[in-house]
């Protein structure tokens, strides 16, 4: 789908009425279709075919074949990469559940677009661009047009009340998504989600709670570094949220307008609208992750869109990623988020078809087979 002109459905986002935008994200969801299984098998025998036992390249064969049932062929190629960093801010950062102060956000956006964060590094690391969104910083940047994707400045705080409102989250997944249509639509089609916002882990750990049933402690971490006693202030906050909202995992929208983040909505659009367009995505972290089992919540077939990456530092997203049936790939304790871990995969990603393309077969190279 060419997305330029009218968007799923929507001729503008912003003036879109609540039923307009739940119309636009029905279709979004429900035009998300199972992979490939020909394609699949398909790049399964071509991978068989090399020389090695079989199923001896482990992790990049599933990869390579993930790939093919994703492309819809058997001789998937990756043109362009790109990593999609949202930016927001979180309201119940009054709550004292960062190490960090709020200011962050906007200081570390300036920086993605001056090229200097960690992000902007490994991305140019695996050749792929930084795509930085502003969807909801608390306070005003130095150009409107930065601003042109805001939803909201920052999210109330879930401590005392809702983050967002319903048709506030549906603008946020929905602007995340025509974000990532802008992406595929100049070329790119492997994906990574990044994300800034000083105290996302927060709303972070109370989705994976709400969404896995694991105790708010099991899925809660220090984020930029809290101490012991900032870490129980940190999960006390957390199920005053989550039981102030009255979170129903079976409402996956309202929950994550209710106790979520912009950036993350707009990260559950971005893997949506992926996931929609047949693009793979690489997913980061814990807010990712937090991301993904919403995405997943909402149109199940998206699970089969995400590459997780590494294994991060916060728990709480290695209990999301199972219960998305995914394995973190990479063990590097890192705990950054913006997509660091994410954009570690992407080579990962390129040798799996690397792989297909230019290993020899056995009949190429006259190896003897056999039963191994
Ligand atoms: C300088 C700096 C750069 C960052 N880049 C990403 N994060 C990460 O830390 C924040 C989440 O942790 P918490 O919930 O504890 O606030 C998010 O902004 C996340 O992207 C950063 C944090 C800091 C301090
Ligand atoms: O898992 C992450 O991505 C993460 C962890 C701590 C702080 N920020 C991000």
């Amino acid at each position: 789908m060419s997305s330029l002109t009218k968007f799923h459905g929507l001729e503008n986002l912003k003036n879109a009425t609540g039923q307009e935008l739940e119309i636009a994200l029905q279709e979004l969801m429900g035009g998300i279709k199972a992979l490939d299984q020909e394609a699949l098998a398909g790049m399964q025998s071509r991978v068989d075919a090399k020389i090695k036992p079989l199923g001896s390249l482990g992790v990049l064969e599933d990869i390579a074949q993930q790939l093919a049932g994703i492309f819809g062929t058997t001789h998937p190629k990756i043109n362009k990469k790109a990593v999609l960093l949202m930016a927001g801010d979180h309201g119940v950062v009054v709550e004292g559940v960062s190490a960090a102060p709020q200011e962050i956000t906007k200081q570390m956006f300036y920086s993605y677009l001056n090229g200097g964060a960690g992000i902007n590094v490994l991305a140019r690391n695996a050749g792929a661009d930084v795509i930085s969104t502003d969807i909801g910083i608390a306070t005003p940047l130095d150009a409107p047009e930065l601003m042109a994707y805001r939803v909201k400045n920052g999210t109330d705080n879930m401590a005392k009340g809702p983050a967002m409102t319903r048709q506030e989250a549906m603008l946020a997944i929905l602007t995340g998504a025509r974000i990532a249509a802008n992406a595929i639509d100049s070329g790119v089609n492997l994906l990574a989600t990044g994300e800034v916002g000083i105290g996302n882990t927060t709303p972070s750990a109370a989705l994976i709670s709400v969404f896995t049933g694991h105790s708010v402690e099991d899925v809660t971490g220090r984020g930029t570094g809290l101490k012991d006693d900032a870490l129980i202030n940190k999960q006390t906050v957390i199920k005053c949220a989550i039981e102030i909202n009255q979170c129903n995992p079976d409402a996956p929208i309202d929950t994550l307008a209710k106790i979520g983040g912009l950036e993350i909505a707009a990260l559950v659009g971005a893997i949506l609208e992926a996931s929609y367009q047949h693009v793979p995505i690489i997913l980061d972290g814990i807010i990712s992750s937090a991301a993904a089992i919403t995405a997943a919540k909402l149109a199940p077939l998206s699970t089969s869109y995400m590459i997780a990456s590494h294994s991060s530092e916060e728990l709480g997203q290695h209990l999301a990623l199972h219960q998305l049936g995914l394995k973190p790939r990479l063990d590097f304790h890192m705990r950054l988020g913006e997509g660091t871990g994410a954009a570690l995969m992407f080579p990962m990603v390129e040798a799996a078809l690397k792989i297909a393309d230019e290993m020899a077969t056995f009949e190429q190279a006259a190896v003897t087979t056999g039963d191994f």
